[in-house]
């Protein structure tokens, strides 16, 4: 019910002004200092109410929001327009004590005294709010379990301040601030939705925090946007431990970032370290490389020649468990390298055995890059020949000392004896001359033989000799196999070229070999489209960050990359994350359920077991098929766009299956409409643009209507990809989808 008519209006409306003139009071106070805080106190609450809010006066005294940070403090204006979406009156059964909690995107409270103005909706109780029914119920906290009773659940529809709408959740009630938050047309961009947050999503956001997570999640199901949430919640959590800083958001492109980008202050998550996995590595491995562009998906869906089957077959082996194991036998064997032949030696004195020294690099310091090891093994024949090299001059000394004083005191000839000191004073500066040089070059000598490559330099030397290969593969590889690859890679290399597959491996390596600095390591790391990722890259990312904080979002049903990337989870979750959790979300929240049912019959016709795909309901018009005729089917696609906006949707794409057709596309609707946009990989989404976009462009991002369109290229059944595909795209719009093309088979539909 809207506001007015709601029995409590007035009281929520008085608390909601004291609230909004409170944060403005904390506000002004954080910003200029504390000795004005009087000043500002009596302005805001007038004369009289000050004296009667003597309780907030102290509050406000004692309270150290004076050392607010800056981040609270920008966290804190940014509510000040809607400073809580929720109410919920809980009786705690230990006290019996009714509290009233308001849920919000940050919290203002006063510690002393438990006065909480706000809670935000990250802390332990505002699973009240997103898990609690009326009625009696449990919460945790910090391991503890409280129980008590939920009188009332309310939802607060604030915006600009005002309060225009009350609605009290009972048993019965359908969650209408949901449907209300669906229905809305989008934005193209993601935005928060703490308000209506569902259960199942809230315990993935609030799942353990010491566990990495693997979530198997419907098209639509909010993955994204949980992950996202899941890091607002950890920067909560541990805000005291971690810098926001060393949380990294990994995303399939820099279109994706943008498209991101906006829910991010929201959520205070935009310290965030955010990047591609092509940008990470480069700057883990701090080495720009020359990447060919990934035409593999395109070359799959046009031409389909021996050349791409054979690029093919190297993507798999490159990203496989089993390069995995190859890569791991190849480091053993580097280290072999630099086992010594020989014991260290110091001039003639022997301060270390080789024995030593190769237990020490090939076991005792397993756990670090063979660099790393190398260059620690070098401060400890560094420490030795320092702790000995008193030892070893003052044995030269007191030796020729000896000599000379038995020079000295022989019955000899004087001209003789002279000789004889002189003889062994120089030899004494010499072998003291010596040792000193020893003392001073003995290790670096020692360590000379050991080579210092460039990791570019290693790898290419992996694919030098299918024989070692084949070895280092156990046999796995035959030795044709190994030779087709070593060709395969040298064709690139002698362009001093890269593929994105070789990413994986080459940021493994680096890990072993060298290590990713410090700076660059992150401690918890996200990605998105994670079935996109193969198993190496996985583990790429694992050993390099010495973490296995991950949050893995995905939809195997969407792996158009499943050539490179994961048909499931399994393998990752066994080798790669033991630990992790899995969940699996079959919900969908984007898209209406006439749209729905029609993509969850291409899941059928797939060659696995993905589960159908439940839309939320929410209703809307039924998918439109328009056969294309000449070109008038711009004009047609155009005057929809239109009707479209009339009922107040905003955001529209035309998706078709590769950029060959969507240029087709963009010439027919760009003689019409100037302001259409073509998107490329690497461009921002303009908003209210028709925007036109290849299939494999679309993952991830959403439009109010969609245009599925086949001009010169239609979806085949018997292709695994182009049935992906086109799930893809039809799981892009919330509230319309059109085909246009010459058949509705051309779409895979089958009445
Ligand atoms: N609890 C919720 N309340 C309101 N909106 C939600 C909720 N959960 C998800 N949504 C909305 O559903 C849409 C889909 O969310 P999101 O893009 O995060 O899903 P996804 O699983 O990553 O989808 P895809 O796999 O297709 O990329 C977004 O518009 C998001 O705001």
């Amino acid at each position: 019910m809207t506001s007015k008519q709601h029995p409590d209006r007035k009281s929520e409306q008085e608390r909601l002004e004291f609230t909004k003139r409170y944060m403005d009071v904390v506000i002004k106070t954080a910003e200029t200092s504390k000795d004005q805080f009087k000043k500002i106190m009596q302005e805001t609450f007038g004369d009289e109410d000050w004296k009667e809010s003597g309780r907030y006066a102290e509050l406000l005294t004692t309270a150290n929001f004076f050392d607010m940070s800056q981040a609270e403090l920008e966290s804190l204006k940014k509510a000040q327009s809607k400073p809580y979406f929720a109410r919920v009156d809980f009786t705690r059964d230990e006290n019996g004590i009714k509290e009233i909690l308001y849920f919000g995107k940050t919290s203002l409270y006063q510690r002393e005294n438990q006065e909480q103005i706000i809670v935000d909706w990250r802390s332990p109780i505002a699973n009240l709010y997103y898990e609690g029914r009326i009625g009696s119920v449990t919460y945790e906290a910090e391991g503890e379990k409280f129980s008590g009773d939920i009188t009332l659940k309310r939802q607060l529809m604030i915006e600009d301040g005002n309060l225009d709408e009350i609605r009290d959740i009972d048993l019965t009630t359908t969650d209408e601030l949901l449907q209300d938050s669906l229905a809305k047309s989008s934005s193209n961009r993601l935005t928060e939705i703490v308000s209506t947050i569902q259960e199942e999503q809230n315990k993935i956001i609030r799942a353990d925090l010491n566990k990495p997570i693997i979530v198997q999640g419907a098209a639509g199901s909010g993955k994204t946007t949980i992950a996202l949430h899941r890091i607002s919640y950890f920067i909560y959590y541990y805000k005291d431990l971690f810098d926001p800083r060393q949380l990294m958001i990994l995303a399939p492109s820099r279109l994706f970032i943008d498209y991101i980008s906006e829910a991010l202050p929201e959520l205070g998550v935009e310290e965030a370290k955010q990047f591609t996995f092509t940008e990470y590595v480069q700057s883990a491995i701090e080495c720009e490389l020359n990447i060919i562009p990934d035409k593999k998906l395109i070359d799959l869906l046009e031409k389909k020649d021996d050349e791409t089957a054979e690029s093919i077959w190297v993507s798999g082996i490159k990203g496989s468990s089993q390069f995995k194991e190859i890569l791991d036998q190849y480091v053993k064997e580097i280290i072999t390298r630099f086992f010594p032949k020989e014991d260290f030696y110091c001039d003639k004195y022997r301060l270390y055995s080789a024995k030593k020294f190769k237990k020490l690099l090939g076991e005792e310091y397993w756990y670090l890059p063979i660099y790393t090891r190398v260059d620690k093994l070098k401060q400890i024949l560094q420490s030795q020949v320092k702790s000995k090299k008193k030892t070893m001059l003052d044995r030269v000394t007191s030796f020729y000392d000896t000599k000379i004083q038995k020079a000295l005191t022989r019955n000899i000839k004087p001209n003789l004896r002279r000789e004889y000191v002189t003889k062994f004073l120089d030899k004494k500066a010499e072998r003291t001359e010596e040792i000193k040089k020893a003392i001073r070059t003995s290790v670096k000598a020692y360590f000379k033989p050991f080579e210092r490559k460039h990791i570019l330099e290693y790898y290419q030397e992996l694919f030098t000799d299918s024989e070692m290969l084949v070895t280092y593969s156990d046999g796995t590889l035959s030795i044709k196999e190994a030779e087709r690859l070593c060709r395969y890679q040298m064709k690139f290399f002698r362009e001093n070229q890269y593929e994105l597959e070789d990413l994986g491996a080459l940021l493994y390596l680096y890990s072993h070999l060298f290590g990713v600095d410090k700076e660059k390591r992150a401690k918890n790391i996200v990605i998105d489209e994670a079935q996109d990722y193969s198993f190496m890259q996985l583990q790429a990312l694992k050993t390099s960050s010495d973490t296995d904080m991950f949050t893995l979002v995905g939809d195997l049903a969407q792996g158009i990359y499943s050539y490179r990337g994961l048909e499931e989870w399994e393998e990752v979750h066994h080798s790669i994350f033991p630990r992790a959790t899995y969940t699996e979300l079959k919900k969908s929240y984007r898209t209406t359920v006439e749209i729905m049912n029609e993509a969850n019959k291409l899941l059928e016709l797939l060659p696995y077991n993905f589960p159908q795909v439940e839309p939320v309901v929410r209703h809307g018009e039924k998918p439109i098929f328009i056969k294309k005729v000449n070109q008038s089917w711009g004009k047609e696609l155009l005057d929809r766009v239109q009707t479209m906006k009339q009922e107040g949707l905003r955001t529209f794409s035309v998706i078709a299956k590769t950029m060959e057709d969507c240029c087709e596309a963009y010439k027919v609707l760009s003689e019409i409409d100037e302001s259409v946009c073509l998107l490329e990989e690497q461009a921002f989404i303009p908003k209210d643009q028709l925007v036109i976009l290849p299939s494999y462009l679309a993952k991830g991002l959403e439009f109010d209507g969609v245009f599925a369109i086949s001009l010169n290229e239609s979806y085949t059944i018997e292709s695994e990809l182009d049935i992906k595909l086109l799930y893809v795209v039809m799981t892009r719009p919330l509230h319309r989808l059109f085909f246009i093309g010459n058949s509705e088979e051309d779409f895979l539909i089958r009445n």
